[in-house]
């Protein structure tokens, strides 16, 4: 074990997300608590985790885990693995996890989660991250991960890789996890969020139709990438270092997705369970509006899913 395995790492939600990360970090043996709930924390106690993904099956019988904070206690960093409508109960919790020198690692989509986290825990404390990665729970203390194998970048507020980014980093790859080093973490995050954001919230709209679907109707298309540019043009006023190409880039990535793929955007929406809607098509139409203009391709969108979860919202109540 080299040095890097004394870090101890906070994993806050055992979803899709942090079941994943934390499971790899879980298998190399490194020092990982999940603070986990309901029946997602009685299944990890029971019988660990389990992961699937192309290569296989393997699990990590034994986990520590628990839904008190206080057990959980002061760590080195924090993988903050809940989806954003979440964001303020787990803050809520972090206190005893965070000492004089923690830090938090973001995972969420979009690009407000970081501000979010830092409003309560100061700029110093976060590593803004962006997770490329397809994974899901699929029963309690059960991730199926599918396509390439996940990435974890991050870096400091600054996008500076400081001691502690190198540190994690390693501990990271150390697991098996691939660590991107993004030169800017700002852009890296935008030029996800152009490519997850219409895609997923048309997707939604629609009733769930895949990628492949959405992006081979030539009017479904030019929505997708009317919504990128959007995205492209806001996050350009708004001062982020988008490459020019960003949306061909995106449009690139979009067309060499497996034809099924959905997002979480959509999934959720099928569902019936809350959904990420503010923290990506709302967000959207926020920020164009911080910076001047407007997104109609979003907007649309935002009214005919805020509505359609307010309905569902409605038809669910007794
Ligand atoms: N899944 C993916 O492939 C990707 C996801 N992301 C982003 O990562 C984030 C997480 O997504 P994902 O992992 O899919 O979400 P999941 O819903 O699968 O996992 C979130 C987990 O956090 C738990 N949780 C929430 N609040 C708390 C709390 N206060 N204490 C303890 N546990 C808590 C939830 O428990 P409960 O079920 O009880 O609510 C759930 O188990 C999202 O923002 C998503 O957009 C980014 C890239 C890819
Ligand atoms: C990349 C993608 C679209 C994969 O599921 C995602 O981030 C999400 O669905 O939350």
């Amino acid at each position: 074990m080299t040095e890097s395995t004394s870090q101890s790492i906070a994993v806050v939600g055992a979803g899709g997300v942090g079941g994943y990360f934390g499971g790899l970090l879980a298998a190399a043996e490194h020092d990982v608590r999940f603070l986990a709930r309901g029946e997602s924390l009685a299944a990890l106690r029971r019988k660990g985790l389990r992961i699937s993904n192309g290569s296989g099956d393997w699990s990590v019988p034994q986990v520590r885990a628990s839904d008190d904070p206080q057990d959980i206690g002061e760590v080195d960093f924090v993988l903050l693995c809940v989806k954003t409508q979440q964001l303020p109960g787990a803050l809520d919790a972090l206190e005893p996890l965070v000492g004089e020198d923690t830090a938090v690692v973001t995972v969420q989509n979009g690009v407000e989660a970081p501000e979010q986290v830092a409003a309560r825990t100061g700029r110093h404390r976060v590593l803004p991250g962006n997770v490329r990665v397809v994974a899901s729970m699929v029963a309690p203390g059960e991730i199926r991960q599918v396509g390439p194998p996940g990435a974890l970048g991050f870096a400091e507020w600054d996008s500076t890789v400081s001691d502690r980014v190198v540190r994690l980093r390693e501990v990271l790859r150390e697991a098996s996890v691939t660590v991107p080093e993004p030169s800017d973490i700002w852009a890296d995050l935008w030029a996800k969020f152009l490519l997850v954001a219409p895609i997923g919230s048309l997707g939604a709209a629609t009733g769930g139709a895949s990628i492949g679907e959405l992006r081979s109707r030539a009017g479904t298309r030019n929505i997708l990438i009317s919504g990128m540019r959007e995205i492209y043009e806001t996050g350009i006023k708004l001062g982020i270092k988008l490459p020019d190409d960003a949306v061909d880039t995106a449009t690139g990535l979009m067309d060499r997705q497996s034809p099924d793929v959905t997002s979480s955007l959509q999934r959720d929406f099928l569902a019936g369970r809350p959904s990420e809607l503010e923290a990506w098509t709302g967000a959207v139409v926020r920020l164009a509006r911080r910076a001047g203009r407007t997104a109609p391709v979003h907007e649309m969108l935002y009214e005919l899913l805020a509505l359609r979860e307010s309905r569902a919202a409605r038809s669910a109540q007794p």
